[in-house]
């Protein structure tokens, strides 16, 4: 039985046809032979917005808005990225946590420096993660001692992509990087669309993440209808272009974005850690915009994307509930139909099959890969999961369904359950090592 639920889940009955998806590959097989009847293989996870040198922050300054926290904490964390050996260590201890805890391929935020970022990419090149990596770039708002000019950003922003592309890696992928708009001249961003187009690069940014930031935009950079239409005007804005958060959006700026084909990220342990505000990703999924989920570590607290997927299930629950009390103080007493009183279908919270899929296979197109799923002619990344291992925080019952187990761990599971990592077919991390 092929598992059909939960799309891409593989059980034991489903082990012939996944067999078969490997060898086409003549990659091992060996991982599926002793499967038992509760282990399962799914793709591996995508995180489409994740921080590298903020994971020595993580959990700081929870008690501040965006900005404040980005000058508080973020800056001087990330100014520290201008050592060698202190990002060495630091690139690579992100790698290893986001890699073992299921996350295949992820899209970092380096810093400004080039040759550090340049460890990031060494960092996933070696230890097997699919990755697409940014130099950040600033010139704007930014304190004296974490500052480019444009010139530096520019001319940098060139040599990393030298750099990068000379290397071939198979696995990694730079992705040009504009932190956000406070921080970045329009004839910055200007050029470093021009170099994406050129160049044939994706684009990674932030876009409508808190009011404060929106309203500083307006006011550095004005002439503009909206934050949209600013990215817009310097050419950042097409079907390679990756935004994260996206929380404060007008229809006019949804139009956009889905008329230039943006991927958009939905960071929901951020949005709430941060108080940044309420996304509320069924309006854009009902938009038909392309949605993956990022952790944002360390706006989110967590590099763990299973936390990321709950977290957006949780998060769209509570736009249901608020939905849901805003037609009752109405007097939109929902009727036997299902449908409000003025004709609209109530609100329908993200389900748990969603929230998995936009962690796979949708994060995998957002990011611009052929992987997320097991379909003939996609690349194999994937995990074995172990729901019974020894320490394991998941309580299954002898009733219990396939699909109750994937729920259950889905829910509840942990990096425990995760047996073994595969990238691109090759077994990156093994949980007896
Ligand atoms: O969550 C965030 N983290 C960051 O580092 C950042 N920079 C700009 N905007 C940001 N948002």
């Amino acid at each position: 039985m092929f598992l059909v639920v939960w799309a891409q889940v593989l059980f034991l009955d489903g082990k012939d046809r996944l067999q078969q998806r490997l060898r086409e590959h003549e990659l091992d097989t060996e991982c599926l032979v002793n499967l038992t009847p509760r282990q399962f293989v799914m793709p591996g996870l995508v995180d489409c917005h994740i921080h590298s040198p903020q994971l020595a922050i993580t959990a700081l300054g929870t008690d501040k808005g965006l900005l404040d926290w980005l000058t508080t904490y973020t800056y001087p964390a990330e100014a520290r990225f201008a050592d060698h050996d202190f990002a060495h260590q630091a690139h690579h201890k992100t790698v290893r946590r986001t890699l073992r805890g299921g996350t295949t391929l992820a899209s970092y935020y380096s810093t400004i420096h080039t040759d550090t970022t340049l460890l990031l990419c060494q960092a996933a090149d070696e230890l097997g993660q699919r990755a697409l990596v940014g130099k950040v770039n600033m010139d704007l708002i930014a304190p004296e001692f974490y500052r480019e000019t444009t010139q530096q950003s520019v001319a940098e922003t060139e040599r990393f992509l030298d750099e990068v592309l000379s290397y071939k890696s198979g696995l990694v992928t730079p992705v040009i990087t504009p932190r956000f708009a406070p921080s970045c001249t329009l004839p910055l961003m200007t050029k470093l669309g021009e170099i994406a187009k050129e160049r044939n690069i994706p684009i990674q940014t932030h876009l409508s993440e808190t009011v404060e930031e929106i309203e500083t935009v307006m006011k550095l950079h004005p002439g503009h209808q909206s934050y949209t239409e600013v990215y817009d005007a310097a050419g950042l804005l097409g079907p390679k272009t990756i935004l994260g958060h996206c929380i404060h959006l007008s229809d006019k700026e949804i139009d956009t974005l889905k008329s230039r084909d943006c991927g958009l990220v939905h960071c929901a342990c951020s949005n709430n850690t941060l108080r940044s505000g309420v996304m509320d990703i069924r309006r854009l999924m009902d938009r038909g915009l392309k949605l993956g989920l990022g952790t944002d570590m360390a706006g989110g607290y967590t590099t763990s994307m299973l936390a990321s997927i709950r977290h957006s299930v949780d998060v769209s629950n509570m736009c249901a509930i608020h939905s849901h009390n805003k037609q009752r103080q109405n007097g939109e007493h929902q009727q036997a139909s299902n449908h409000t009183t003025d004709g609209s279908p109530p609100y329908r919270p993200l389900t748990m099959a969603e929230a998995f899929r936009l962690a796979t296979l949708d994060g995998s197109s957002v990011l611009g890969q052929n992987c997320g799923n097991f379909e003939p002619g996609r690349e194999f990344d994937g995990l074995l999961i172990d729901p019974e291992v020894k320490d394991s925080p998941l309580d299954l019952f002898d009733f219990d369904t396939p699909d109750d187990v994937v729920q259950k761990f889905l829910y509840t599971g942990d990096d425990r359950n995760i047996s073994k990592v595969y990238v691109q077919g090759r077994e990156v991390v093994s949980r007896t090592e």
